[in-house]
């Protein structure tokens, strides 16, 4: 017996298989992270992220404009705040002036239509590199989340499109939600990183804003009582059906490769947009490798895209997205 179907006359040849691909990457599908920094002319490459960079705001708008016109629309800021301005409670973060306030509207100056996200979180001014106000040894959640809603706004204000609270306190989003109606903001949009692993995967990225968190007495040594156990799965749909029910417009998987599968049981569960963060660490494994050349770069590149959005991803937050943009065009 000959099989009736042959599934790989499907396989034939390139046009056949773009005929018939079920996951296509597009310029659409990025959100971009830029690192920001005080100074001039400074555009700094960070050690454990080859070819990605800090940018003092001079220079960051030209880095928004390549974007725009590589078609990449929606960037997500992160500032690296100098130590000397870092306290418990973040005061800086409220700062009119502050760096992120000014970020905001120098990549607004430059490119009016692109889509500026904020990080919303203390670590970046926290003398002790945590996402909340530590007392007692321990992480307050209300007071940081009555924090983070003042510095929801305060992003809003200075013009901010989409809030991205990346912290992991419980109840944070309606805090924001109702901060951003109350000040007037009702067009401004939530991003809840929702489900976020406490994963070994930020190391880069804490590299990139000095942001890890402290060894002192006293001073919880990692983020495990805030973010979630990689163990668990059902948490993850709970945690993003409250943050969902609090008002988030969009919820977020983090990190990506790693967790497809709680990507998909989102997907699967809830009618919001899903993003999903491919992380610094994800960004380094793959640069490191390649510069060994035990890896083809923009192949493997394309292959864990595809496959984050195959998962479910509606909006993939991703160091690659200018390469694999200039990959595909
Ligand atoms: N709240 C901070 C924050 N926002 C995004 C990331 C990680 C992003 C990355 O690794 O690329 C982190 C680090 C952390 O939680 O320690
Ligand atoms: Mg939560």
């Amino acid at each position: 017996m000959f099989p009736l179907r042959r599934n790989r006359r499907l396989r034939t040849n390139e046009a056949i298989r773009s005929l018939v691909r079920e996951t296509i990457i597009s310029p659409n599908d990025f959100l971009v992270p830029l690192f920001v920094v005080e100074g001039k002319g400074i555009k700094d490459e960070i050690p454990s992220m080859p070819n990605y960079f800090r940018y003092s705001l001079d220079l960051l708008e030209g880095e928004v404009k390549e974007l725009w016109k590589l078609g990449l629309k929606s960037v997500l800021l992160f500032v690296k705040v100098p130590d000397n301005l870092k306290d418990n409670k973040g005061a800086e973060a409220l700062n009119p002036n502050g760096l992120m306030q000014r970020a905001i509207k120098t990549v607004k100056n430059a490119c009016p239509d692109m889509l500026v996200m904020t990080d919303v979180a203390l670590d970046p001014y926290s003398a002790y590199g945590h996402d909340g106000i530590v007392e007692n040894g321990q992480i307050n959640n209300d007071k940081t989340a009555g924090f983070l809603a003042e510095m929801s706004v305060s992003h809003a204000q200075a013009g901010a499109d989409f809030v991205a609270p990346s912290d992991m306190m419980d109840g944070r989003i309606l805090t924001i939600r109702e901060a951003l109606e109350d000040g007037g903001f009702i067009n401004t949009g939530i991003m809840s990183y929702s489900a976020k692993y406490a994963s070994a995967f930020y190391g880069p990225f804490r590299d990139a804003l000095d942001s890890a968190p402290v060894d002192l007495v006293d001073i919880p040594k990692d983020k495990k009582t805030y973010q979630m156990d990689y163990g668990n799965r059902l948490e993850a749909i709970k945690e993003t059906e409250m943050d969902i029910i609090e008002g988030a417009d969009i919820v977020m998987v983090k990190p990506g490769l790693c967790y497809l599968d709680i990507v998909r049981d989102i997907k699967n569960e809830v009618d919001v947009p899903v993003a999903v963060y491919q992380v610094s660490g994800e960004y380094a494994m793959l640069k490191a490798a390649a510069e060994k050349g035990w890896l083809d770069h923009d192949a493997v590149m394309m292959e864990q895209v595809t496959a984050i959005k195959r998962a479910g991803a509606d909006i993939i937050a991703s160091y690659f997205a200018k390469d694999v943009v200039k990959l595909i065009s």
